[in-house]
């Protein structure tokens, strides 16, 4: 039987639809809108498209968006300059720093300078550092998370299901692995040298794959019935001049086999700027000193 597809369209639009709800309770609390900040530097066309729906998206949602798109050769200095002067902005309650940067900028050295309360993209040390230990007010990464409510939507609790993470990123691999270790999965973070990957990959009741190979996750390393989520975005050549995108799962042979599995596109892709939308709504709740939205 086919995999059940799992929609991460509809379920971002519902995410989304309820922080608009959320944003319009919020600016009758205080009088103004949560505002997000998006840097942008160079001009990687794919970064731009996923920045430009980022803040039609804040938009759309009742938010403030402020966009800075900055030339690829801005310097370091510079580019810190501005994230303290974000930082110092109190209409700005979200903070986004697009990656990847350019090669003459040291990412890590931005995402530290970014204040760990605007950071919606979950990326500071003091976040992760608060993911690790289960602190209740992390703000937790955009991709992960909308991983985790799309498991949470398909299977319900996750308590003592084995989950394999196939990739180590701190963007997406590592935080993943502790939001699972945080349901009570049994979690396995599986890379480039692990040995024997089909094998590894065949116990899980969940996998997560995020190691950027197209199509690198065959069909026969999967158990049957497992809740497959395909975070890879890979454009590859499709013939005649043209190109389509596929993910780090091979689709076709792995929706024979699984139970459930997300589709690329259509699948994590969307939840990640909806969760963008979630941390910015509260953020600004935080700074505010108001109660969160419950549910989000
Ligand atoms: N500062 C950040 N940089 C990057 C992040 C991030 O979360 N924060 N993640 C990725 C890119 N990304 C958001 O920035 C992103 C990627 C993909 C999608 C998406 O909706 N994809 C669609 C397909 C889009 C297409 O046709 O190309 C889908 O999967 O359906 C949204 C956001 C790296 N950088």
């Amino acid at each position: 039987m086919a995999a059940r597809l799992i929609d991460g369209r509809a379920a971002a639009q519902e995410v989304r639809a309820r922080v608009a709800q959320e944003v319009e309770r919020f600016r009758a609390a205080t009088g103004r809108a949560p505002g997000l900040a998006t840097v942008l530097v160079g001009e990687d066309p794919a970064s731009a498209v996923y920045v430009r729906s980022k803040g039609k998206a804040t938009r759309e949602a009742g938010m403030e968006s402020v966009s800075h798109n900055l030339s690829a050769d801005i310097g370091e200095a510079e580019l810190l300059a501005l994230v303290d002067q974000l930082n110092r902005d109190p209409a700005i309650d979200g903070i986004l720093v697009q990656l990847p940067l350019p090669g003459h900028i040291d990412s890590a050295k931005v995402i530290a300078a970014i204040d760990p309360a605007k950071d919606v993209d979950g990326f500071h040390p003091i976040n992760a550092g608060k993911l690790a230990i289960g602190a209740a007010d992390a703000l937790v990464p955009c991709t992960p998370f909308g991983c985790l409510y799309l498991l949470k939507q398909e299977l319900g609790s996750l308590s003592g299901l084995d989950a394999v993470v196939i990739g180590r990123s701190n963007i997406v691999g590592k935080p993943m692995a502790m939001l699972l270790l945080g349901e009570s999965c049994t979690v396995t973070i599986a890379h480039s040298r692990t040995k024997d990957l089909p094998a590894v990959v065949r116990r899980a009741d969940i996998v997560v794959a995020a190691v950027g190979r197209p199509e690198m996750v065959k069909g026969d390393w999967l158990k049957s019935s497992a809740t497959v989520i395909d975070v890879g975005i890979n454009r590859v050549d499709a013939g005649e001049g043209k190109t389509r995108l596929v993910g780090d799962v091979a689709f076709d042979d792995a929706q024979k086999v699984a139970g459930a599995i997300t589709p690329v596109p259509g699948g994590v892709g969307p939840m990640t700027i909806a969760m963008l939308l979630r941390n910015t709504l509260v953020a600004a709740h935080r700074r505010e000193g108001l109660a969160e939205p419950a549910g989000l």
